[in-house]
């Protein structure tokens, strides 16, 4: 059962399952609707993803959710705080890693977690103990004495994320963490958020890549600032409104120019030696309609595929970039 509570302040409801409770969020600036109201519900000690293109609004709306930002309109609650009346009471509560990780370069690596513990407040036995577990766990321990700002881009990643979790926050907001780095790093930067959301951190992600947004619990698509669709990676790739056709055939960018012209096809892209074409759900035969096609030979292969989140990404917004 859901236990919650209406707060008179501002009407937000708090349900102690959820770590974020947005409601209808909106932010401008100026003439620019940067965020549209946002509906967002984050259950305690998941992973939840923020996929969209650069200007979507996922800075925005996790500035909004840290109390950084004040809302144009709309309520939030983030960890039973009411924003952003309470970011003070919330700002111990959450850890923050920006785009660009905010390191001191002159300073080392246990430099840099030393003053950041400080300013959390963190005793000198504390801070001897959680520096020396953080630096193992995120394997800096042979660059404790190195300047940060000599170090990889990897490596940086890994002191941003220590740095950002060294006061055990219960809530995590990641922006963008990972554009900066290798895929071999990208993908043990992940089992690192995997292991926290396991002892119980609630993590907020933002990304525009595919293949990190279907490693999220849930996600919701950002366009422009307005929510295009969020569930699940799976829920979402099984509700698409759009079939997958993958066609092999030569002459792949003739075909697709042709292709696109259909009222019925939402979009058309090459992979390879395929051309991936998403037609709309309510056509009952999609590959009869495009073998009717005079671009379409006899010889040419047509299959149903299985969706993936990109094609999800693509039909829930203006995204293709084919028509
Ligand atoms: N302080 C600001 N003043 C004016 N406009 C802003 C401000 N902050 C953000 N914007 C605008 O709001 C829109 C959303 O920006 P935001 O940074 O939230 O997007 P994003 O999805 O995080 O993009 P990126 O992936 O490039 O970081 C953009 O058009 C941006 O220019």
């Amino acid at each position: 059962m859901i236990l919650s509570t209406r707060a008179a302040a501002n009407n937000t409801t708090y349900s102690p399952e959820l770590a974020i409770n947005a409601k209808s969020l909106c932010r401008n600036f100026g003439q620019l609707a940067a965020i549209s109201n946002l509906d967002l519900t984050v259950e305690k000690q998941t992973i939840y993803g923020f996929l969209g293109p650069n200007g979507s609004g996922k800075t925005t709306a996790i500035r909004l959710l840290t109390g950084l930002l004040k809302p144009t309109s709309g309520q939030i609650n983030v960890l039973g705080c009411h924003l952003p009346q309470e970011a003070n009471k919330l700002r111990l509560q959450i850890g923050y890693m920006t785009q660009k990780f905010s390191l001191y370069d002159d300073l080392t690596v246990k430099e840099n977690l030393q003053f950041i513990s400080k300013i959390y407040g963190l005793t000198a036995n504390e801070q001897k103990s959680r520096l020396s577990e953080l630096l193992s766990t995120h394997q800096l321990t042979q660059q404790s004495q190195q300047l940060a700002g000599s170090m990889s881009g990897g490596q940086k990643q890994r002191l941003a994320l220590a740095a950002a979790v060294i006061h055990k926050p219960k809530l995590l907001f990641l922006d963008e963490p990972t554009s900066a780095v290798d895929p071999q790093n990208r993908r043990e930067f992940w089992e690192q958020l995997f292991d926290l959301c396991d002892q119980g951190t609630t993590i907020l992600v933002s990304t525009h890549y595919m293949d990190e947004a279907e490693r999220c619990h849930k996600l919701a698509i950002l366009e422009n600032g307005v929510k295009r669709a969020d569930d699940t990676p799976q829920a979402l790739m099984n509700n698409m409104s759009a079939q997958v056709v993958e066609i092999a055939a030569n002459d792949l960018r003739y075909i697709k120019d042709k292709l696109i012209q259909l009222p019925q096809v939402i979009s058309a892209a090459q992979l390879g030696t395929h051309l991936r074409v998403l037609v709309n759900k309510a056509e009952r035969n999609p590959v009869g309609l495009l073998q009717r096609q005079s671009c379409i030979k006899p010889t040419d292969q047509l299959a149903i595929v299985r969706p993936s989140l990109e094609d999800v990404f693509v039909s829930c917004t203006g995204q293709g970039g084919a028509r």
